[in-house]
């Protein structure tokens, strides 16, 4: 099948080292052929150009399981490896053994950086802020760096230059922090990428020293295109043609493991690296499995998969088999430390499955991500807490009935740019919860908080309620009434006041907000009474019938 079409005219993409048209002038004539057999879906194509981006051209919703040229790289699954799981020499041994015991995959590898470097990064410059040029050698966090990336370079016989250069600028890098006396979110991502160049430098160097071919990229500069929002960027649609293309090139040329930085990425109009937000890593995993139109996105994690709450709240917890999409992206939105919030996002639009698998626990099922699921098998997939949470009541100064409340109300936190959780209305007012850390740095939080107070004011009355916490139920929530029954039935035991109940339309979600102080007991008590003592996900539960009685609330 051959199609023609014409390209709009092209403007140019500082930030895209390897454009994917770059040989194209404006209104060029392009033709694009796919090959018999490659296509496994119909879908159609349109041209898009992404604020300033190169034109691109993009097959919207239709991926080829041989990629976007048409040729055969032979990738099969994406996968995603996080610090946890490459935390020490012994570590990346093993996910070497791991990657090498599917013979028949060809993955891309994504890496996260090794344990908590990222987070020791960060309090490395945070202190260098304060302790002048002449002391930032001797910064813990530091030497703790240092010494475990040499450790384990040493312990895994590479070659220990391929990270000294990283190690050098690293420290250099501090004292321009400790000279400046400021660490802007620009250099703040700077600074953490040190953590994902190295980890993936080290295990590259490994994967070719046992004898598997293997290339690093680093994510900024294989196309992952970001908006310029540091420490939270989101990535843009350039991104996919321009990673299809780089992979399969490079693959062609020379075939080898590819072994990507996950996190990073480079801001389109700065040209600078950026960062996708704590955890995304597993974004970076999901976005080149629909770059690739992958079979398969893998992300490797420390426990058995999606726990049915967090296993530091309940050691009763268990893993979920099967969980939709919507369902991930819900319970990751609404604080599931597992999967970051904006990764089943690709996913969902190319329709690849994501399993969630244990990389010390490999025999696990671990839990599979997909459109749909069997919703028979289980009401609730799992519980979710949101801690640390700003609830704001607001009733209306004017009289019932009077229209635009709600408008006003959303155009002062869009004035703001203030994002918003969980919302419950009537005529006359709205329960809303916002969550502080998601919008401001810490030291602005008060200040703002004040400032959305006296705006609000101005047309209404204003409750503002801190210390709260939101509690979502993930499930097949249509059955709600079923799941409320059953809530409130462990909550009224519990003596437990909810402050506010939230269903959204995406119908996978119940949140209820109650305080902090007994927000854990709260979900503990809701745990045992959907899923411990025979009860749960893998009881059978008719989609018409009853949920399975509280008899273990205790
Ligand atoms: N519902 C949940 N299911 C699984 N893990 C959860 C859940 N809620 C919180 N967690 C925590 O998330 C951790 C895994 O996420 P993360 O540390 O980001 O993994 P990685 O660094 O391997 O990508 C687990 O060790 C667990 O403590
Ligand atoms: N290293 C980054 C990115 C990441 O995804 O990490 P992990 O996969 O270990 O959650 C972080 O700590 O946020």
């Amino acid at each position: 099948m051959a199609v023609s079409l014409h390209l709009g005219s092209r403007s140019s993409c500082p930030g895209l080292r390897r454009d994917p048209l770059s040989s194209l002038g404006s209104l060029p004539r392009f033709e694009i052929k796919l090959q018999r057999g490659t296509v496994q879906r119909r879908g159609f194509l349109r041209v898009c150009c992404e604020r300033g981006a190169s034109a691109v051209v993009e097959k919207k919703d239709e991926i080829s399981r041989k990629g976007s040229e048409g040729r055969d790289a032979g990738f099969s699954v994406v996968m995603k490896f996080g610090g946890s799981s490459v935390a020490s020499a012994e570590r990346m041994r093993e996910v070497a053994n791991l990657i090498l015991s599917f013979p028949q995959e060809r993955p891309v590898v994504v890496l996260s950086a090794m344990g908590k470097t990222t987070n020791k990064l960060l309090q490395a410059g945070e202190k260098a802020v304060s302790c002048g040029v002449s002391h930032v050698s001797e910064i813990d966090e530091l030497s703790f760096i240092q010494d475990l990336h040499l450790r384990t370079v040493d312990e895994l016989g590479v070659d220990r230059s391929i990270i000294s250069v990283f190690l050098d600028e690293l420290e250099q890098l501090l004292k321009d922090i400790a000279m400046m006396k400021e660490l802007t979110l620009r250099t703040r991502d700077y600074l953490v990428s040190f953590g994902e160049c190295m980890s993936t430098r080290i295990f590259t160097a490994y994967l070719n020293k046992i004898g598997t071919k293997a290339r690093q990229y680093d994510a900024f500069d294989m196309g992952i295109i970001t908006t310029d929002d540091f420490t939270n960027a989101d990535i843009l649609e350039a991104t996919y043609p321009a990673v299809s293309k780089r992979l399969h090139e490079d693959w062609i040329d020379d075939p080898a493991i590819p072994v990507v930085t996950g996190f990073l990425g480079k801001g389109w109009k700065s040209c600078a690296v950026t960062t996708l937000g704590r955890g995304g890593s597993d974004l970076t995993a999901t976005t080149i499995g629909k770059a690739l139109g992958l079979r398969e996105i893998q992300v490797w994690k420390d426990v058995d998969g999606v726990l049915t709450c967090d296993p530091n709240i309940s050691a009763e917890a268990e893993p979920v088999p099967h969980l939709t999409f919507d369902e991930a992206a819900e319970l990751a939105y609404f604080g599931a430390q597992v999967l970051h919030p904006q990764s089943m996002r690709p996913a969902k639009e190319s329709n690849i499955p994501v399993r969630v698998k244990n990389s010390y626990n490999p025999q696990a099922p671990g839990t599979l991500i997909t459109r749909g699921r069997d919703l028979t098998e289980a009401v609730l997939t799992s519980i979710v807490l949101k801690s640390n949470i700003t609830m704001l009541d607001i009733v209306s100064t004017r009289m019932l009935g009077q229209y635009g409340f709600l408008a006003k109300v959303f155009s002062i936190f869009e004035d703001l740019g203030i994002s918003v959780d969980c919302v419950a209305t009537s005529e006359v007012s709205i329960s809303l919860t916002l969550d502080p850390a998601k919008v401001w740095s810490r030291e602005l939080i008060q200040q703002e908080l004040d400032h959305v107070v006296e705006e609000l004011e101005k047309i209404a009355v204003v409750n503002l309620l801190q210390n709260r916490s939101i509690i979502s139920l993930i499930g097949n929530v249509q059955r709600s009434s079923l799941i409320l029954e059953q809530a409130f039935s462990v909550l009224k035991k519990k003596g437990i006041n909810v402050q506010m109940i939230s269903q959204g339309a995406s119908k996978v979600n119940i949140s209820l907000v109650v305080h902090d102080s007994e927000a854990k007991e709260c979900v503990r008590a809701l745990h045992s009474a959907f899923f411990e003592n025979g009860n749960g996900y893998s009881s059978e539960v008719s989609s018409e019938g009853p949920l399975p009685n509280g008899s273990s609330v205790h």
